[in-house]
């Protein structure tokens, strides 16, 4: 086997830092052509594996025949005609099938793989106020089943509640010093090796305080941007000091960091390493979950990252005029999550609606010009879903189970969820659901705005969420006023979810905007319909109801309504509620089209893989 196939061809991830980058010439040596494939002049952007492989295949010897027997081969040395029989023709069928199968999966086993250090502020199950914990949670482990070495980097937070979450992870004995914020930080690292993956938690007292991640019932804790600060020189110094498994990862790896929590990352990549000769061939791909959040704080707390003052350009933010406090205000401040939006290699946001909306005045936050000025490497990649986690089949939080073939299950979680909530077990009576944060961004006020009209109805409404104290404190008062028919449950409870999830009829979404949103997958997975917000990855991954379809059968696999307004809003709840009441078969066919909906992270995790190798063939983005 040649050099080139012997080291493209490694399905696994050796866990060792021995492993060469894919960056590193040596890996692949002279191909066919004389150059590594990733060099050579036809490996543009586009360049795939499979033409890596189809151009490989060109120089093995052609595959020789296996099937003949004595009697049909009737070639001889002279020309004799060749005769070939039928059951030759079969078997000639069935190589060529075989070649197909072998080639598919040598395309499998070049796959290149990658030294991958995510940088995130949460992962579930270790910590989760939303979404980004999910999908740290759970891609990281998608990644490394296929080939990959991957770490994850958070913070060990413990407060109590969640300090056994951390309790498989053992303190490594290494400890760093971080210079920031006017002195030396020391932190330690914990490791946890789970489900092929390195989970790497960063230990400071810092982290160790009562309330979720980012603060407690007074608001956001006022340090983050130093807490964050040193899980991003934390991250930055794993690679290059842990030994996990034997091994270190080494300079050579590519940082996904997540969100303005992760985004020092690359500016810390481009300022304070490289110039020393460090992580020279590295890559960083910024992953947006949720632009609205940047990391935004006076520019006086520049000096406290540890950065060069020639740096300042990077992060250097300045608001309009009318988002000043007052008439001297100059609105200048720093920015972390710009920070990363100009020097990333790459950007992938959770889904491809919301990489456009971000390039919009609209939806950009105030970043959209800069993100439109680095549209040539920003993609959208819809999130995937953990599919063990959350199977109505097999989920450990609800009482009972179901599947697309047996629905049974379905309406005694339905009555099991209305009894533990004190609502009237009614299976006709339709249920609708809500679960999130409650946040602007969710949409909260408009559901708040439409319930007095949508409970005239026969239905029963819950809601799941904790945020805005206003909102809580509202639905508390809500669950007295419509005692009958109104659940409000304030608070962050996973159990509950799941039950909520598979014991309501349809699950409502009025995010004003999404950028993925997970729960729409979560309900069509267990048969529940979405109505949600036409917007961002809710508009990429719920299909709108079309009754008379695909020759009366139907099509779709929920509704969305545009534009955000109460009236459109319930105006799609009421589609729902009459779909749900005198269209039996309609809605069984719109919860199994749900339910059959391809979910897994797999197809996620291949588009990831794609964005990584572009990453690699162009030279850092900041050298
Ligand atoms: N009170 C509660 N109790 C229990 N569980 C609760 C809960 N409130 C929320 N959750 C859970 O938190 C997760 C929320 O996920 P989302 O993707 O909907 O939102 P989020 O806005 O946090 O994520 C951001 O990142 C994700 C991931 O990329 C994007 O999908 C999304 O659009 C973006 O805003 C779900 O697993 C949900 O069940």
């Amino acid at each position: 086997m040649d050099a080139a196939l012997r080291v493209c061809s490694s399905p696994v991830a050796p866990r060792c830092s021995a492993k060469p980058s894919p960056l590193d010439p040596s890996i692949c040596q002279p191909t066919a052509v004389g150059l590594p494939c990733w060099k050579r002049p036809a490996c543009g952007p586009l360049f795939t594996r499979r033409r890596c492989v189809a151009e490989r295949s060109k120089e093995d010897p052609p595959v020789p025949a296996l099937a003949e027997t004595e009697d049909e081969k009737t070639q001889s040395d002279g020309d004799t005609e060749v005769s070939v029989s039928s059951t030759a023709v079969i078997d000639n069928r069935e190589e060529e099938e075989e070649a197909e199968d072998t080639k598919e999966e040598e395309q499998l086993e070049t796959r290149l793989t990658y030294n991958i250090v995510f940088v995130t502020a949460e992962a579930a199950p270790y910590s989760k106020t939303g979404g980004l914990g999910d999908v740290c949670g759970s891609l990281p482990i998608s990644l490394a089943s296929r080939g990959h070495r991957v770490m994850v980097v958070s913070p060990r937070y413990l407060n109590g509640d969640s300090d056994k979450n951390f309790a498989k992870a053992v303190d490594v004995g290494r400890r760093i010093k971080i210079p920031c914020f006017g002195g030396e930080q020391e932190v330690a690292f914990f490791h946890e090796y789970r489900a092929g993956v390195d989970w790497v938690f960063v230990d400071h007292f810092c982290y160790h305080r009562a309330g979720n991640p980012y603060g407690d019932r007074y608001g956001a804790f006022g340090d983050n941007q130093f807490r964050y600060t040193l899980l991003c020189y934390a991250a930055c110094e794993a690679p290059l000091v842990l030994t996990l498994g034997g091994y270190m990862y080494g300079q050579n790896c590519l940082f996904l960091v997540n969100d303005w929590h992760a985004s020092l990352v690359p500016v810390l990549l481009g300022a304070k390493y490289r110039p020393h000769g460090v992580y020279k061939d590295a890559r960083s791909i910024l992953v947006i979950h949720n632009l609205a959040h940047q990391g935004v704080e006076a520019a006086t707390t520049y000096q406290n990252l540890g950065l060069p003052p020639e740096w300042y350009g990077a992060l250097e933010w300045v608001f309009p005029p009318w988002a000043r406090t007052h008439a001297l205000d100059k609105g200048e401040a720093v920015n972390i999550l710009k920070g990363a939006i100009v020097t990333a290699d790459r950007i992938v946001t959770v889904s491809q609606g919301y990489s456009w909306e971000i390039t919009t005045v609209e939806g950009g936050h105030g970043l959209n010009e800069l993100l439109s000025s680095r549209k040539s490497v920003l993609n959208g990649i819809t999130n995937g879903i953990d599919v063990d986690d959350w199977d109505p089949a097999s989920d450990k939080y609800i009482p009972f189970h179901y599947s697309i073939d047996d629905l049974s299950g379905k309406a005694p979680c339905k009555a099991a969820l209305q009894k533990e909530l004190g609502l009237a077990i009614r299976p006709d009576c339709p249920l609708v659901g809500f679960i999130g944060r409650l946040d602007y961004q969710k949409g909260t006020d408009l559901i708040r705005l439409a319930l007095p009209e949508l409970l005239q109805d026969d239905i029963q409404f819950i809601m799941l969420g904790s945020g805005d104290p206003d909102t809580e404190d509202w639905m508390r008062s809500a669950e007295s006023t419509y005692r009958e028919k109104f659940r409000g449950w304030v608070g962050f409870n996973v159990p509950i979810s799941h039950r909520i999830t598979a014991g309501c009829d349809i699950f409502l979404m009025p995010s004003r905007f999404e950028p993925c949103g997970l729960n729409q997958l979560y309900a069509m997975r267990y048969g529940t319909v979405p109505v949600v917000h036409c917007t961002g990855g809710l508009r990429d991954t719920v299909e709108n109801f079309h009754p008379f379809a695909k020759e009366d059968s139907g099509q779709g696999t929920g509704w969305t309504f545009f534009p955000l307004s109460k009236d459109s809003m319930l105006g799609a709840l009421r589609f729902a509620i009459q779909t749900f009441r005198e269209h039996r078969s309609s809605w069984e066919g719109l919860m199994k089209r749900g339910m059959s909906r391809d979910f897994t992270w797999d197809s996620a995790a291949a588009q990831y893989e794609q964005i990584f190798e572009w990453a690699f063939m162009d030279p850092p983005y900041v050298g």
